[in-house]
Order: structure tokens, then sequence, then C-alpha cells
């Protein structure tokens, strides 16, 4: 069965190379690409809308498909765990509603920080530094926002991690208390190291995003899965076998 895609934010980098991909695959056919300047109305008829805006478009991009029953696979970031609980209230009553967030369509940055999240139990102090390029609008990155929100979740019984001076400016901003420290430069696509610091040792867990084709693979899989989602769905791990330790 194919299924109709309409992408939101397709004049973007993310958005025309999902469109390329999507005319390219068999079972997937592009049936809007919707600018800032288009109408969300252009989505109606798609069995599945993707949104690659921005941190504060998104949100009413998927308000909006979700009032049309199109589900919706959220690649843009700015989704914290304070907005996907705000979003999983407000489709509460609407049993038929999916939607997947996908901090990172790219299958090595899904690794890693499955990984970081394994490794938060056996570490007391740990630090994010995440690189992008100078085009990013936000910081830090949603996929350091998840992953330090996961590696919260894994050491909920552990509690906060070392973090001395964090109330100086130059220490970094901390989600779920680990201090995340955002570049933004030429020359980087997307780059996370996440740090663990222990007695006598240092582990290092880093991925390099090289070129947007990272992210091919995973869009497709997320556009494959979306039209029977229901609920809201966080991270591309839910829709691989990663074993019990990813959330
Ligand atoms: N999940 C993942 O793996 C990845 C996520 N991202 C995230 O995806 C998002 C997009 O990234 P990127 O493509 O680089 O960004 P771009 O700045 O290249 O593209 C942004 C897109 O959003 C559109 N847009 C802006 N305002 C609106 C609006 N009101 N209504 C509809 N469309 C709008 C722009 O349209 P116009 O051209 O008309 O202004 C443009 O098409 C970012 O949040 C980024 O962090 C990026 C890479 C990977
Ligand atoms: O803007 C980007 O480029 C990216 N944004 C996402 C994020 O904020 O984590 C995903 C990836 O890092 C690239």
């Amino acid at each position: 069965m194919t299924t109709k895609v309409a992408v939101v934010g397709a004049t973007g980098t993310m958005g025309r190379l999902a469109s390329q991909i999507i005319d390219a695959a068999d079972d997937l056919e592009l049936v809007a690409q919707i600018g800032s300047k288009g109408e969300l109305s252009q989505m109606l008829g798609a069995d599945v809308a993707l949104d690659v805006t921005l941190p504060a478009v998104s949100p009413g991009v998927v308000e909006y498909a979700l009032s049309q029953g199109i589900n919706v696979v959220v690649g843009t970031s700015g989704w914290s765990n304070q907005r996907i609980t705000t979003l999983e209230r407000s489709i509460r009553d609407n049993p038929d509603a999916g939607v997947l967030i996908i901090p990172n369509f790219s299958m090595g940055s899904v690794l890693a920080t499955s990984f970081a999240a394994l490794a938060a139990r056996f570490f007391d102090s740990i630090e994010i530094i995440e690189a992008h390029h100078l085009g990013k609008s936000d910081s830090p990155s949603g996929t350091a926002v998840r992953t330090a929100e996961l590696i919260g979740v894994a050491r909920a019984e552990l509690g906060p991690v070392i973090a001395p001076h964090a109330d100086q400016r130059a220490r970094g901003q901390q989600v779920s208390s680990v201090p995340i420290h955002s570049l933004r430069m030429q020359g980087v696509v997307a780059k996370q190291d996440v740090i663990f610091g222990g007695t006598g040792e240092v582990l290092t867990i880093s991925h390099d995003t090289l070129a947007p084709s990272a992210y091919e693979s995973g869009i497709l899989l997320a556009l494959r899965a979306a039209r029977d989602a229901r609920g809201v769905v966080v991270g591309l791990d839910k829709l691989l076998d990663l074993g019990s330790h990813a959330e």
C-alpha cells in the first residue's frame, strides 16, 4: 500500500532531502511540499505529514495535522519532555492519533544515545559537548537534550550528576542536571560527545554526522512506521530492536 506523505519545511535542508528520498521510494508518494509561504491545508489528503521546520513552528504543524486525522513524523528539534507531555495530554482522547518524534534520524546517533543511557548508571560525572553547522538556530541540540533526559531517567535512583560551579555560564546549560556545551562552527555537520568521568578513567561516546545522507534510512523507517503509529512515540530506537536498556 502506498503511503501519501506531505513534507512541511520542504524548502529547507531536511525537507529537500526527505522530498528526494520519498520521491525515489516505491511505497511512498510525495503529495505536498510546504514551506513558510505555503498553507498547512496543502497537507490534506496525506496519510502522514513529515515536520522538519523550526522549534517554534513545529507544535502548530503537529496540532493541525492531528486535527485533520493525519499522523505525523516530527524531525524538528525542540521537543523537550515538557513539550511531549503536553502533546500526550492533548491526544489522550484521540486513540487514532499517532506522532513519532525523532530527535535524530541517524542510526549511529541513536545507538550513541542508547549507549550513553546504558553507561549513565556507572559514572557520576557526565557532560555533553555537541557541535553543529552555523545555520542551526537552536541550542542545545534536540539530540543533546534527549540524550541528557535519557541519562536522567537511567539515573533516577542515583540522583543528579556531579556538575560543580554550574551557575557559571561557561559551564553549559544543564538538562536533567547534565551540562551541555554547544558549538556552532563552520565545517561541521553535526557531532556529539558524551563524556563520562570515573575513578582514574574517562569514557567518551562520540558520534559524527559527516553528511545529511546519514538521515536517509531513519527518515524512511519513521515514515513507513508512522501511518499505523498510535500515541506519542519518541526516538528512532523505538522502531529498532535495541534490547531492554533503551528507554
Ligand atoms: N531529526 C533529525 O535527524 C534532524 C533534525 N533536524 C532539525 O530539523 C529542523 C529543520 O532543519 P533544516 O532543514 O536544517 O532547517 P532549514 O532552516 O533548512 O529549513 C527550515 C524549513 O522550515 C520552513 N518553515 C519555517 N517557518 C515555517 C512555517 N511557519 N510554516 C511552514 N514551514 C516553515 C522553512 O521554509 P522557508 O524556506 O519558506 O523559510 C524551511 O523549509 C531543525 O529543527 C533541525 O534541528 C535537522 C537535521 C536532522
Ligand atoms: O539542525 C541540525 O542540523 C540537526 N538537528 C537535530 C538536533 O537538534 O539534534 C539533529 C541533528 O543533530 C542535526
